[in-house]
Order: structure tokens, then C-alpha cells, then sequence
């Protein structure tokens, strides 16, 4: 089995999650492109989607899934979306598609996380995965040199500019055996908009796809 495959088998067990005739929270990804085919199947028995970046939206509105303003919405019950790195405690590292700062905006607004990866995913220890620092651009140079002073070898990601109009860097050689400490201090950088370290607002379920099925971690 490939690891779209796993992708696929996660991001179709996560319907099952959905409560129906509510608003359904969308990350980004691979994963959730996966996800929102899926979650087209059940359009006509919910109330519309949230969505975390352009990509998802437009992927949304072709499948006829409606998507609504967050600012209009109190809450939700369901935010699905994918991760570049979990661990045991729920703690993810996301970013890699770019669109970490509203997938975290979502996923607060949201009750509940519910993850879909596909194993090799997991990790002991997060880090081994960039870590994605979404950054003001004229603040690059000095974040930079603040994310080598915590222990990072920063990297600025080429031709990449986020849905809000900043740019991604990326921090290697970071062992995070701090995740929710470190999620804070990288917030405290001046000119970060935010890091995708998703430790302080963990996941609630994870939805594992491998050959032999989709493991559900509650
Ligand atoms: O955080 C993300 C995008 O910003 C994605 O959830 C993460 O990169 C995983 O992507 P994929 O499902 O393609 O493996």
C-alpha cells in the first residue's frame, strides 16, 4: 500500500467524526484533499466548511462544499486536518504546505482536532521535520538570527509567500523534546507570526492510516 493510500484510508475514516448538519472545520494538505472528497459525499448533511487556506477553499467551492467566514461562526465542533510530525502526546509539527497560521486560527475556534496521518508521521521526539516559523518579511533577517540563539539552523523557504502575505522559515537540527515551552518562546520573537508547533492546542483524536487499517488514538 503507498502512503497516499494511508493518507486516503485516514482521511476517509475521519467521516465517520463528523457530526452532521454542523459547520465542519478544513486543514490543509494532501491528507485533507483526501478528506474534503470525502466530506463531499456527505455535503447535503452539513452546513458548510471553514477552511484554512486558499488551496482548501478553492477545493471546497469546485466539490459544491459552501465555505464560510470564521469571523461569522462562534464555534464548531470538528476541525480535520493533517500534520507533518506527531507524537505520542498529540503534539504535532505542521507547516509544511504553509498554511500553519490559519490552520491554527481554525483549529481554536474548533472544540475538536481530530488529526489524519498516515504512519510515518509519528515520531518520539518532533524536529526531524523543519519546523515551519511563519514571519513578517521585513523581520526575516533578525527572527533568523533569534531562532539560531534557541539551537536552529534557520532556513529561509524559497519562493514560498503565505495565504496572509509573509514568508516561511524553516528550522532544522531542532530536537523538541519541549514542544509546548518552545511553541511560546518562538512566539515571543518579534515579527513571527506564528510557529508550527501545534503543542499548546494538541490534537484530540489521531487517525492513523497503514496497511493494516486506520488506528484511531483517542
Ligand atoms: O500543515 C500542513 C499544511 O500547512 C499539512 O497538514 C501538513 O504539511 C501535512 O501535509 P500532507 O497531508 O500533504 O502530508
Amino acid at each position: 500500500m503507498t502512503q497516499d493510500e494511508m493518507k486516503k484510508n485516514a482521511a476517509w475514516a475521519a467521516l465517520q467524526y463528523v457530526p452532521r448538519n454542523t459547520v465542519v472545520g478544513v486543514g490543509t494538505g494532501s491528507t485533507v484533499n483526501h478528506f474534503i472528497d470525502a466530506l463531499a459525499s456527505i455535503k447535503h448533511e452539513i452546513k458548510g466548511a471553514v477552511s484554512s487556506s486558499v488551496q482548501s477553499t478553492e477545493k471546497l467551492q469546485a466539490l459544491g462544499i459552501a465555505v464560510l467566514d470564521l469571523n461569522s461562526i462562534d464555534s464548531f465542533s470538528v476541525y480535520v486536518d493533517g500534520a507533518d510530525e506527531i507524537n505520542q502526546h498529540k503534539h504535532m509539527i505542521k507547516g509544511g504546505g504553509a498554511a500553519l497560521t490559519r490552520e491554527k486560527i481554525v483549529a481554536a475556534v474548533a472544540e475538536q482536532f481530530i488529526c489524519i496521518v498516515d504512519q510515518s508521521k509519528q515520531v518520539d521526539v518532533l524536529g526531524k521535520f523543519p519546523l515551519p516559523v511563519e514571519v513578517i518579511p521585513m523581520a526575516s533577517a533578525y527572527v533568523a538570527r533569534q531562532l539560531t540563539k534557541l539551537g536552529g539552523r534557520p532556513v529561509l523557504r524559497q519562493g514560498v509567500i503565505t495565504d496572509n502575505g509573509n514568508v516561511i522559515i524553516d528550522v532544522h537540527d531542532l530536537a523538541i523534546t519541549a514542544p509546548v515551552k518552545l511553541e511560546q518562546q518562538i512566539n515571543n520573537i518579534v515579527g513571527v507570526v506564528c510557529n508550527g508547533i501545534f503543542a499548546n492546542r494538541a490534537a484530540d483524536m489521531v487517525l492513523v492510516g497503514s496497511a493494516d487499517g486506520t488506528q484511531v488514538i483517542k
